[in-house]
């Protein structure tokens, strides 16, 4: 497929594939993704979305057997060159799991952890500054702020996933790279991430991996279709889902599989 190339992009794939051992999981694949848009991978299980997702911040170097080719970069910069510092990169493109994953520490030092690994605070006052901002900004300070010594993992799993949004966006990322920040969540706690990333729009470039066609279609504006490890079709979300130019991509978003 022709690279969909945009005037600014914040992230450019080139010609990726990606494989785990001989078996090649993603197959030629280049995107550009901009900071003003959230972009969507949909496609049926085990197309390839999380592997492409993992790519984009070398998520797939802790696992034995994967390998990646072609260029990513971030900023023009080649996020796989020697000289890529790789935990300054996972803190400029952060990510948010499947299942909400707290550190089992308080509250405060589940969202303090980075800044301080980073060194971004000054002193303690700084660092209160920067973890009630990361609260309000994941929508969690109200819920939380008379309580910052309670354990993580002793709250909601929606609230424990705004949590792990909030400790991304403590260090201040560029990118947020969600693997289906909701499937392990109920309909009223999916509803509030949904909210949240339409707040976080702009301020971050978003790439969310959704198996929930009508979520991709809630809450992104890009969409990209993968299936078999190839990347099918990448466009406008009302487009991809209204009038897709693949017969595939008409037949997964109609469910005739997937
Ligand atoms: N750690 C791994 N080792 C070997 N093969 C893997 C590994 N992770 C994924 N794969 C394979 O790579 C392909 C793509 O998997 P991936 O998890 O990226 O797909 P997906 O579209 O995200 O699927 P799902 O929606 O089910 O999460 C699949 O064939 C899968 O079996």
């Amino acid at each position: 497929m022709v690279a969909e190339t945009t005037a600014n992009p914040k992230i450019s794939t080139r010609n990726v594939n990606v494989y785990y051992g001989e078996k090649k999981a993603i197959d030629n694949v280049s995107i550009d993704v901009d900071m003003d848009n959230v972009t969507a991978f949909i496609g049926p299980s085990g197309c390839g979305k999380s592997t492409f997702l993992r790519s984009l911040n070398r998520m797939n170097d802790t696992i034995v057997g994967a390998r990646v080719e072609g260029n990513i970069f971030l900023d023009g910069q080649d996020i796989y060159a020697s000289s890529m510092d790789v935990v300054q990169l996972r803190a400029r493109v952060g990510m948010v799991f499947q299942k909400p994953n707290p550190f089992p520490k308080s509250i405060y030092d589940n969202v303090a952890y980075g800044p301080r690994i980073h060194g971004l605070a000054a002193g303690k006052a700084e660092l209160d500054q920067i973890v009630e901002s990361a609260l309000t900004r994941a929508g969690l300070w109200g819920e939380v702020k008379d309580r910052l010594s309670d354990s993580g993992t002793a709250l909601s799993g929606g609230q424990q996933q705004r949590l792990c949004i909030a400790r991304a966006i403590a260090v201040d990322p560029e990118v947020i790279l969600m693997d289906e920040p909701c499937s392990a969540l109920d309909p009223i706690a999916t509803a509030r991430i949904e909210e949240l990333i339409h707040d976080l729009r702009g301020k971050y470039a978003i790439i969310i991996v959704t198996h929930n066609m009508q979520q991709a279609a809630r809450v992104s504006q890009r969409t990209a279709f993968f299936h078999l490890g190839n990347l099918i079709e990448f466009g406008e979300t009302s487009e991809i889902f209204t009038n897709p130019r693949e017969d595939r991509t008409k037949d997964y978003i109609t469910g005739r599989y997937g």
